[in-house]
């Protein structure tokens, strides 16, 4: 496959900073080491009450200093909450009720569905102890697989029309919109740099865990997305936590009803040269006996053989085919993604 050679030009570089390779299609997991050192970290981490709220920026898709505001946030914190987003209410809700319902199902038929997953949907069994979440897992560029022809296959196939037909639809003009407006790239890495095929989609629910247990679990751990840019629409619950610099520890992003939150993944950070950040990020699963946690997540890719390179030479050129790739070999061998420090030229 041929492989092309991309490069922001210095003017659009100049207001963008595109960053940030999502390696797989897996979310890549910090190194252990890490987890250890971050204030909160490891099993048992706060839950949310106990933490202060990121005040995050909150954009509206539709204004029209978008692109000020978006670079803005992109450079710090990595996350926004997005506003005016055109998704349907109903939509949103219809969904999280097929995958409650999904969910809802005997483990024996729900293991059946297809990208059912119990724990993270990576490679190590490390990781797969220490998460404590289920989902449905669609990649939107591939046909739907056949369900079972009963009740458990019907109600799938409903599910996977709604998230194709029309979720997933949405979440790419969203991607797009927020891509293109932060980028100001040519036609070419326009297309190259975000994908337009498909794209990730995973429905979560994190059940609630047992804060008397002497395993505690965390939900989903500390991460980086490999993504170029995810979008998360979360319930009300609360869960979703994102590391600060320094001292400042694990803050928690409130829930507010209607809105998406959307972070940045490693592409985007390496397209930008470091000039924009792949937030670290959590989820604690409720403790409260009876709650869960849902969200639904979409999570946008460059093309795999575009190579991704910015004028800065913080990394090598390399394309989301050999990130990923990496990511898949790292976690394999340490139970741990290391990700773009794997690509990174200067320390
Ligand atoms: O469930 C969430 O809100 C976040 C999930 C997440 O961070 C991921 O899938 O990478
Ligand atoms: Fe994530």
């Amino acid at each position: 496959m041929s492989r092309k050679n991309f490069m922001l030009s210095p003017a659009s570089c100049a207001h963008t900073d595109l960053s940030s390779q999502l390696g797989c299609h897996l979310r890549i997991h910090l190194r252990r080491s890490m987890e250890q050192q971050v204030p909160g970290g490891g099993a048992g981490a706060a839950g949310d009450c106990e933490l202060e709220e990121l005040q995050l920026p909150t954009l509206d898709l539709e204004h029209d200093e978008l692109t000020e505001q978006l670079v803005a946030a992109c450079r710090d914190p990595g996350v926004f909450r997005l506003v005016n987003h055109g998704v349907p209410c109903d939509l949103t809700a219809r969904l999280f009720r097929l995958t409650r319902g999904l969910l809802e199902l005997e483990p024996a038929s729900k293991s059946n569905l297809p990208g059912y997953f119990w724990g993270t949907p990576a490679l190590s069994l490390r990781v797969k102890e220490l998460n404590w979440v289920e989902g449905l897992h669609v990649d939107a560029a591939l046909t739907s697989p056949a369900a079972e022809g009963d009740e458990a296959g019907d109600a799938y196939s409903a599910f996977r029309k709604v998230v194709t037909d029309e979720y997933v639809p949405h979440m790419a003009r969203i991607a797009r919109k927020l891509f293109d407006a932060l980028a100001g790239v040519d036609a070419e890495q326009r297309t190259s740099y975000l994908e337009e095929r498909g794209g990730t989609f995973r429905a979560y629910r994190y059940p609630a865990r047992d804060p008397a247990a002497a395993v505690q679990y965390m939900g989903m751990e500390p991460h980086t997305d490999s993504s170029v840019l995810s979008i998360l629409n979360q319930d009300l619950v609360g869960g979703l936590q994102v590391l600060r610099d320094g001292s400042a520890g694990w803050r928690r992003v409130r829930p507010v009803e209607g809105t998406l939150v959307v972070n940045l993944g490693d592409m985007m950070q390496a397209m930008s040269g470091d000039a924009y950040r792949s937030a670290v990020h959590r989820v604690v699963a409720p403790s409260s006996p009876g709650t869960e946690r849902m969200s639904l997540c979409y999570f946008a890719f460059p093309e795999e053989d575009a190579v991704i390179c910015h004028p800065s030479g913080c990394y090598r050129g390399f394309s989301y085919r050999e990130f990923r790739e990496q990511v898949q070999a790292d976690i394999k061998a340490t139970g741990a993604k290391v990700g773009l420090a794997r690509f990174r030229l200067h320390p």
